[in-house]
């Protein structure tokens, strides 16, 4: 297995483009599955995760085409016609968002066996609202050796259908299976995280009826087929957050590009706060620290979009490792996701936990040690740490943080950061 190898110390100077949204571009990418019409994305990030989830389109029978275009990194997706509905165990297990190709194959097809997506290290994270919500639309689901079986031989119906509390994955499975049922379907308590407004707007220039984009009560006018769109992915906010912190960690200034600052309000708001400065551009923000100058700790709760994202909780509490004071976190979203508060202890950080709060008292300095990245965004907020960690800090299982950083090394590295992966055969790149 790789590892990531960074020499703490040196300040961040430069330039960090920002790529397209992870998690926009894998909701995007299932949506392709409704409409036998070609559909490119481009502004594509190229991550493990899309990669993944291109291999399972195709087994779906659906063309993937990957190129550079004169709007960069583009994937094409052709689902003429759908040769099967059957998504295994071994593909979905690999990354939780694949069980959203339920809601489009059952749409498109009347019928899918799609495999339970299994927890994972930050929570249980079951799918019943998923499971339910499709009910509603008329779906008869039947659940068995871990797969979910859903057919609906005269289509989908619209239905009223009111969350029991804010779901990012349920809303946009929902979504997407209502583009297609027939009547109007009304989602209230909708999630309202910018990746949906992508896929609400993007599945309306495909031909779809909804109405109340970023809102949290979405009313979609089902249609009976739609049509082929270009779409550019919107950028990621999380990967924005994370290489703010970083400048913010290690000091310095760094312009980050292709970005949405408004999409992270909340976190930099809270930056502010603990004395980085912000200062928004045309197409970004340009992140600046004074290394002479320690921040203050600050307090953050993760709530739903627009409150703090709890995919910027990880690299927040590196953040505040090293601030003067006490930073209460709290965690409101996911019931275990603090795995990286141990990891981030292994390189001196003071941090107690306690159910869904960690405490975290800064301390003047870290020192590297051999860590382990447990998931995406804990990955990141070891690599944030490692920039200021006295000595060199390794980062193993760093598959993880492929999943949903685009050439990490490399963006970092432009700016200065003494940064290498290690190959598992002991090579350097
Ligand atoms: C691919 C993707 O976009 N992933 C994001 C998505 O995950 P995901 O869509 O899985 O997150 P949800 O918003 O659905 O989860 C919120 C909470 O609801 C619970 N829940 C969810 C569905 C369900 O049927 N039953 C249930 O109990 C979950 O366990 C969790 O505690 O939103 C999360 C919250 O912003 C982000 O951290 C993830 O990065
Ligand atoms: C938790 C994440 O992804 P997933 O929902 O695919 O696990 C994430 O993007 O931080």
């Amino acid at each position: 297995m790789d590892s990531i190898a960074i020499k703490g110390g040196t300040q961040l100077h430069g330039e960090i483009p920002v790529s397209g949204a992870k998690n926009s571009a894998i909701k995007l990418m299932a949506a392709t599955i409704l409409t036998d019409q070609p559909v490119r994305l481009t502004n594509m990030p190229r991550l493990a995760d899309t990669r993944f989830l291109g291999q399972l389109l195709r087994q779906f029978g659906v063309e993937v085409t990957e190129s550079d275009g004169p709007d960069g990194q583009q994937t094409l997706f052709h689902a003429a016609e759908i040769t099967s509905t059957f998504a295994p165990y071994d593909l979905v297990r690999q990354m939780r968002a694949s069980f959203n190709v339920l809601g489009p194959l059952l749409a498109r097809t009347g019928h899918a066996k799609v495999s339970l997506p299994g927890g994972c290290t930050i929570g249980a994270r079951p799918v019943d609202l998923h499971l339910d919500a499709l009910s509603r639309l008329g779906a008869s689901i039947e659940l068995d050796e871990g797969y979910v079986s859903a057919i609906a031989p005269r289509g989908l119906i619209g239905a009223e259908i009111e969350f029991p509390f804010v779901s990012v994955g349920a809303t946009e499975h929902t979504l997407m299976a209502a583009v297609l049922a027939q009547g109007t379907t009304v989602l209230r308590r909708a999630a309202r995280e910018p990746e949906i407004g992508d896929l609400v707007r993007c599945l309306t220039a495909m031909g779809a009826k909804i109405e109340g984009v970023d809102t949290d009560v979405l009313t979609i006018t089902g249609v009976t087929s739609l049509r082929g769109t270009d779409w550019s992915v919107i950028p990621d906010r999380i990967e924005m957050g994370s290489y703010a912190c970083a400048a913010a960690m290690a000091g310095g200034e760094v312009r980050l590009t292709k970005a949405k600052p408004e999409l992270i309000s909340a976190l930099t708001e809270r930056m502010i706060a603990a004395g980085v400065e912000i200062e928004p551009t045309a197409d970004g923000v340009i992140v600046r620290r004074d290394p002479a100058r320690r921040l203050q700790a600050v307090d953050v709760a993760t709530e739903v979009y627009p409150g703090f994202a709890t995919d910027l909780q990880a690299q927040f509490m590196a953040l505040m490792t090293t601030a003067e004071g006490e930073s209460v976190i709290h965690e409101n979203i996911f019931e275990n996701r603090f795995m990286h508060a141990p990891e981030l202890a292994r390189l001196g950080a003071d941090i107690s936990v306690h159910a869904g709060e960690a405490r975290v008292s800064g301390v003047e300095t870290l020192r590297a040690a051999p860590v382990m990245a447990t998931d995406l965004r804990a990955s990141v907020s070891l690599v944030i740490a490692g920039l200021v960690a006295e000595g060199e800090t390794t980062i193993g299982r760093v598959y993880h943080l492929d999943r949903g950083f685009e050439r990490l090394e490399e963006k970092l590295g432009a700016c200065g950061a003494e940064i290498r992966r290690v190959k598992e055969d002991g090579h350097e790149h």
